[in-house]
């Protein structure tokens, strides 16, 4: 990306404490619009707790969150999603007794804050862009995995974000199910959404990421183009614990 791009969003110097040692220490990651940034390390190296503090979920300990050239860092989880952050979890937060368009009417009117009409217009073209218009009326607890992921990425996405948070969305999809997931992330990327996307699934993301970070004990210990940085002896070690093969990043 150039540098001249203004950075959709910027994490700059963010520590975290629970109460203990950090868990995050001076992370700072920074995505422009169109931009696929992707976010691996070991369990328990932070990534949750990144998206949590990106969101306003949780406070940080030090640091700024920078959305659009504005600091974030003192507006509520409910007030960020409404300038325009959005995110998915790792356990779909969909309420399972509604229809997916329901599901993403709650998105589109309380995390958007849009009324009716363009709520509707959102919606519709939000089903559209995931190809899921054929589930529109479906029972969101009747759904496969699969269409759950596709809902949660759907009922992120209606909250209008310029800012997308995956957390873990291809989790437990088969290879050729999270191919149709890459590309729907892809083409919503170029539409112009800056997604921060962590995965376990490594090459997934090497393939679906226009750039790699990865986390290590609560520290970004590397970051660059996806293939490159899987082969810094330093992600090697830290983040397989082990040499991987190129053909496993193919
Ligand atoms: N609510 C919490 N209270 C106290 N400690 C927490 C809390 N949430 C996470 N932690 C700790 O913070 C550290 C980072 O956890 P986090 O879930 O952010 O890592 P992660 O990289 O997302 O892990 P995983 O890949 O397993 O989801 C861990 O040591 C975890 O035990």
């Amino acid at each position: 990306m150039t540098g001249a791009a203004i950075s959709a969003i910027a994490v700059e110097g963010i520590a975290k404490s629970y109460g203990g040692p950090n868990v995050l220490e001076d992370v700072s990651l920074e995505a422009v619009a169109g931009e696929i940034l992707g976010i691996i390390g070991p369990n328990g190296s932070g990534k949750t707790t990144l998206f949590g503090v990106i969101s306003g979920a949780h406070a940080p300990s030090a640091g700024r969150i920078v959305l659009q050239g504005r600091d974030i860092t003192d507006l509520s989880a409910a007030e960020r999603a409404k300038n325009g952050i959005g995110r998915t979890f790792q356990v779909p937060q969909t309420f399972s007794q509604m229809s997916v368009y329901e599901n993403l009417l709650v998105a589109a009117k309380f995390g958007a804050g849009l009324p009716d009409h363009a709520a509707e217009v959102l919606i519709r073209e939000t089903l559209d862009l995931c190809d899921f218009t054929h589930r529109t009326d479906a029972q969101a607890g009747e759904l496969s995995l699969l269409d759950r992921k596709r809902l949660e990425l759907a009922r992120a996405l209606a909250t209008k974000p310029a800012v997308l948070l995956l957390d873990e969305i291809a989790g437990g999809l088969t290879d050729k199910e999270a191919e149709g997931l890459v590309e729907t992330i892809t083409a919503l990327a170029a539409r112009g959404i800056a997604v921060i996307w962590i995965e376990h699934l490594v090459h997934v993301l090497a393939h679906a990421a226009h750039r790699l970070a990865v986390l290590g004990e609560g520290r970004i210990i590397a970051a660059g183009q996806p293939h490159e940085t899987m082969q810094l002896p330093k992600v090697r070690q830290i983040y397989f614990g082990m040499e991987p093969e190129q053909h496993d990043l193919d």
